[in-house]
């Protein structure tokens, strides 16, 4: 029997004023996938993304978000889809001001939760998972290395335990080292949360090493939405732009060899 799916796009199109944005998109993700969103620059990622959190609406077409109609949803049922959905912004997006304990700790007090024990409980459990240790969480976030600050906030957007993931670029800015640690971190997690993730990457390594599915987005169109292998063997000239340089030739290589 098929898995229910988290997420649901339907014929999505978008305008911004009379620029088209997408044409007629349509895909599903099953829970517990990961979803790798790839695309040129301006060919839509950020505002699928933006419309899945509900920050954006499409113009047209229905998008299904963890089993509810987006669009029609009423206040409580956005505030309950928003508290099932974390969010990693590109540059992680804490709060300056606060301390990384009180950025963690955020959204637990913008919910009401302000049993103080609770609180330092539930944000030391969230910082023991993503490897930061006590000291870390007292600095500012400006004294931070950068894989730390992707930790930090990838702790924040897992605080109210979400089914759903959203990751934008999450390993953008990162060294290689700092890069494949956070991967191994997000699998970790991924296998012991079962949380469904979409995440706009043009992580070669990402996408071959973590994503059950890649969507790529061009000509404002979904030109392949399958898994890398099935999209690798597309023939749309952004596929072959971006999937079949000498880079990423050694990256998928080993893909082609393992799978035969
Ligand atoms: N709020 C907005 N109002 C008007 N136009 C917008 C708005 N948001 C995005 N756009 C336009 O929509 C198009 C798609 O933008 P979007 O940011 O979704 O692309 P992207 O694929 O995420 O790009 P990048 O990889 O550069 O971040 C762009 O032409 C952008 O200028």
């Amino acid at each position: 029997m098929n898995k229910p799916h988290a997420v649901e796009l339907e014929h999505i199109w978008t305008y911004f004023a009379d620029q088209l944005v997408h044409q007629d998109i349509s895909l599903c993700l099953e829970e517990g996938e990961i979803l790798g969103l790839v695309g040129a620059s301006g060919s839509g990622k950020t505002t699928l993304m933006r419309e899945i959190i509900g920050l954006e609406t499409p113009s047209k077409g229905t998008l299904k978000v963890l089993g509810e109609q987006v669009q029609e949803s009423c206040a409580t049922e956005c505030r309950k889809r928003r508290n099932q959905t974390g969010v990693l912004f590109q540059n992680g997006a804490l709060f300056s001001a606060l301390s990384v304990f009180d950025n963690i700790a955020f959204p637990l007090r913008e919910l009401g939760i302000n049993d103080e024990t609770l609180v330092k409980q539930m944000v030391c459990m969230k910082l023991a998972m993503v490897g930061l240790d006590s000291q870390a969480a007292m600095r500012s976030p400006s004294e931070l290395s950068g894989g730390m600050v992707k930790r930090a906030a990838l702790a924040r957007a897992l605080i109210l335990e979400p089914e759903l993931l959203l990751l934008d670029e999450p390993t953008s800015g990162l060294d290689p080292i700092a890069s494949e640690d956070f991967v191994t971190l997000l699998r970790q997690l991924h296998q012991e949360l079962n949380f469904t993730v979409v995440m706009i990457t043009h992580d070669l390594h990402i996408l071959r090493d973590l994503c059950s599915k890649v969507a790529v987005l061009a000509d404002h169109q979904l030109i392949a939405f399958d898994t890398l292998e099935k999209v690798l063997s597309c023939e749309h000239p952004f596929i072959k732009l971006f999937f079949h340089n000498h880079r990423a030739e050694r990256v998928f290589n080993a893909l082609e060899v393992n799978h035969g």
